[in-house]
């Protein structure tokens, strides 16, 4: 177990802090006891002098010089002083050029002159271990940062904010409340307490456990604002499916990462639609397949189509239905996903109507990629049914890892756990323990009852100069 605020840090550290690249101004932090030190041996001031008693949250003008005094970068910088700084320690920060030459030099600069690099997440993990941010805010940090849509955004800033904490300490204060309910009766004889006190505390573990059951109710959403809703589209090959992405993500592309994979494997996109990310899978072709790669791939169709939220499936509006959209339609009759029905190639004469589609319950809308009608239409009837799905998704009280699910989960359990022994009168001590178990798995969210392994994989996650 660590013990957060008491943790000494003897080291200081140092690490690029902005994107690598070329960038107007790239900012070089560096966190310790010794971080004025570094940057006194780095820096020189224009206006002369030393940087002496540096007042804090204030800034200087000056040079990043080499041992040997030569000039590596004009710099300003930054000084802000323990604990009011994002690590809580004494951090200095040089603001440079922002190339990825000069930022190096720079950086290799402060690692001579007393500073040691810092490991990818170690601001925000010193952030953690002096209590600035507790781990579930920390971690919306690397959210925040990854957001790929204007609500996943909006929900990690929340969380940081303390949303999601605040709710689950909440929660936490009134399970003590209980615990100092029944060790105030400890003292009462045969360790029974009054019928009305019993009552009362019932009323108090039913409370915390519908908290709990709230919060759970809410990792759906969670984890679709931070992962994307999984939206797969399908159809025979050349209906317009790629043709279709392309143009959803025309509009509205936010990060692309192409799976790599054969032509005939998944490609998987992330766009934003109406501010909510959507994890966007264009499959191969669902057909009776031939050999045995494209077999795979339909293969891998199949099992998306599975667990999909959304299906977009495609058929080619200027020509009749083939087999194998009579074959789709029957598999998407039976899907559990949401489903919107798309007629591409609207440009060209259409031969197709809702009738054709009457065997499954989903909406039909007409598009053509190529000249990017439909497309509003489309976008504001996939908005609409993940709001249907989930309701408001700008709540950042919610949870969004597994981690977070699993520690809720322990956390109804054992609260339901102290509910039975209490109603069963098994002894005040039992619902006690049982009590201080939901207790300690809440405290396992904000980071307080984990251990230095999981504490040191999470931060590792993060990314370097964060
Ligand atoms: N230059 C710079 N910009 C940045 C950061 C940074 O580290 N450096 N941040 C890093 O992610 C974010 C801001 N996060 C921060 C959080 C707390 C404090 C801080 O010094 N808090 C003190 C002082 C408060 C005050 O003066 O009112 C405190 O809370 O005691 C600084 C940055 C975004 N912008």
């Amino acid at each position: 177990m660590i013990e957060r605020a008491r943790v000494m840090t003897e080291d200081t550290i140092s690490q690029i802090a902005t994107p690598h690249g070329a960038g107007g101004i790239g900012i070089i932090r560096v966190s310790g006891e010794d971080a004025l030190g570094v940057a006194r041996r780095v820096f020189r001031p224009a206006a002369g002098g030393t940087l002496g008693d540096m007042a804090p949250y204030t800034a200087r003008y000056g040079h990043i010089v080499a041992a040997d005094g030569t000039v590596i970068d004009e710099c300003i910088l930054l000084y802000m002083r323990a604990p009011h700084s994002y690590t809580g320690e004494d951090t200095a920060e040089l603001q440079c050029h922002g190339g990825a030459v000069v930022l190096r030099e720079v950086l290799l600069r402060t690692w001579e002159a007393g500073a040691r690099p810092a490991e990818a997440g170690e601001f925000t993990k010193r952030a953690f271990l002096h209590g600035r941010l507790d781990l579930a805010r920390a971690e919306s940090v690397m959210e925040l940062i990854a957001a790929k849509s204007t609500r996943a955004a909006h929900a990690a800033r929340e969380r940081l904010a303390g949303a999601f904490s605040h709710a689950v300490t909440d929660i936490r204060t009134q399970i003590l409340g209980a615990v100092a309910h029944i060790e105030a009766g400890i003292d009462f004889p045969e360790d029974d307490i009054p019928a009305a006190s019993a009552e009362h505390l019932a009323a108090e573990i039913d409370a915390a456990s519908a908290a709990v059951r709230r919060l759970l109710a809410g990792a759906d959403t969670g984890r679709i604002l931070r992962d994307g809703v999984k939206t797969v589209i399908v159809g025979r090959p050349n209906v317009g499916k790629s043709s279709l992405l392309n143009a959803l993500l025309g509009m509205e592309r936010a990060i692309v990462t192409d799976v790599p994979g054969t032509t005939r494997d998944i490609i998987e996109e992330e766009i934003s639609v109406a501010g909510i990310p959507l994890r966007l899978l264009d499959t191969a072709g669902l057909r009776a397949a031939e050999d045995a790669v494209e077999q795979i791939g339909v293969a891998r169709t199949e099992q998306h189509l599975t667990d999909a939220e959304l299906i977009l499936a495609v058929f080619d509006a200027s020509e009749p239905l083939t087999a194998e959209d009579h074959a789709l339609l029957a598999r998407l009759s039976a899907a559990a996903a949401d489903i919107i029905i798309l007629c591409s190639k609207e440009d060209r004469p259409s031969v197709l109507s809702a009738e054709d589609f009457a065997a499954v319950a989903a909406p039909v809308l007409r598009i053509s990629a190529q000249e990017g009608t439909g497309l509003d239409a489309l976008r504001e009837e996939i908005a609409a049914h993940i709001v249907q799905r989930e309701g408001d998704l700008s709540d950042g009280a919610l949870p969004n890892k597994e981690r977070e699910i699993e520690a809720l989960r322990r956390a109804e359990a054992h609260l339901a756990a102290a509910a039975e022994t209490l109603a069963a009168d098994l002894g005040t001590d039992f619902v006690s323990i049982d009590l201080r178990a939901a207790y300690d798995a809440l405290g396992e969210i904000l980071g307080e009852t984990v251990d230095t392994d999981l504490i040191d994989r999470i931060f590792s996650e993060f990314c370097i100069g964060k």
